[in-house]
């Protein structure tokens, strides 16, 4: 496959390592000194774009290789306003678009079993949850695309929370996300559930970036040939 990499930073190079050792040849390389090359993205060049940038570019760039006819596979967090506007362009007007907080097959796991423990929550009274995020200092936004997937996941099921804040608040109903920034930590989220008698946590470590850029790889392989809106219930068939 011909493959162009919106976003050549920690994970687009990781990504390409892999596609490169997978037999995939890339068709563009674009990062922030050569973003005019985004307009040479088209389908006669391209099978999948994959883009990894800035919550300020993503929607631009995925709007690009959508009205090319190009599919897209999203990883880029902290836009999550526009990518409804993509999501109605698509069931509109057709083409693929595949978006995840988190691309490792470990951390979709991770979801299920987060809602599922939310679910029997509801049913037990007198526990407080939290989550917690800890990444590399670099990141951008906060919190992580990540931490919030978890907390639309809890509020689904658990009726004593509305909503969720970046911030720790005396508030019962809110659902607080703490987000730490250290070193060059990858990605590392913990779900609290705290009684007057004991902890329940459940947490998810990444020991690197291969977990995400390796779930990438997977999904851009799956989407050519398919149309619509897709998430990584879709493609793992949860
Ligand atoms: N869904 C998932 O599984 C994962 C999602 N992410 C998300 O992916 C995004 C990127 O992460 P990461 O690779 O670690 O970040 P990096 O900062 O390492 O890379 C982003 C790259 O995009 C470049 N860039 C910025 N704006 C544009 C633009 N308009 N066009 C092209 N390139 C641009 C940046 O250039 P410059 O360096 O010059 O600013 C940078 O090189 C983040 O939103 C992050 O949260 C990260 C890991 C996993
Ligand atoms: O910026 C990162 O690095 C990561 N971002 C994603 C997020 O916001 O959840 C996924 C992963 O945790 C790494």
């Amino acid at each position: 496959m011909n493959i162009a990499l919106i976003g050549y930073g920690k994970m687009g190079q990781a990504i390409e390592a892999l596609a490169l050792a997978a037999g995939h040849s890339i068709s563009h390389r674009i990062g922030i000194h050569n973003t005019d090359e985004l307009q040479q993205i088209s389908s006669a060049t391209t099978d999948v774009a994959i883009e990894f940038t800035h919550p300020e570019a993503a929607y631009a760039n995925v709007m690009h290789c959508l009205q090319q006819g190009v599919p897209v596979v999203c990883g880029t967090t902290g836009w999550l306003e526009q990518k409804a506007e993509v999501e109605a362009w698509v069931q509109a007007h057709g083409g693929a678009f595949f978006w995840a907080s988190n691309f490792s097959i470990g951390v979709n796991l991770f979801f299920q079993v987060n809602q599922y423990l939310a679910r029997l929550m509801e049913k037990v009274p007198g526990y407080e949850v939290q989550i917690e995020e800890i990444h590399h200092i670099h990141k951008k936004d906060a919190p992580s695309g990540t931490a919030i997937t978890l907390a639309e996941g809890i509020l689904q099921e658990l009726s004593r929370k509305k909503g969720w804040a970046n911030e720790l608040k005396e508030d019962p109903e809110t659902l607080p996300i703490i987000s730490i920034r250290e070193a060059e930590v990858p990605g590392t989220h913990s779900i609290r559930w705290q009684s007057a008698t004991d902890l329940l946590e459940l947490k998810h470590e990444a020991f690197s970036r291969q977990g995400f850029a390796s779930g990438a790889l997977q999904v851009a392989q799956w989407l050519p040939g398919r149309t619509g809106v897709f998430g990584m219930d879709d493609f793992l068939s949860l």
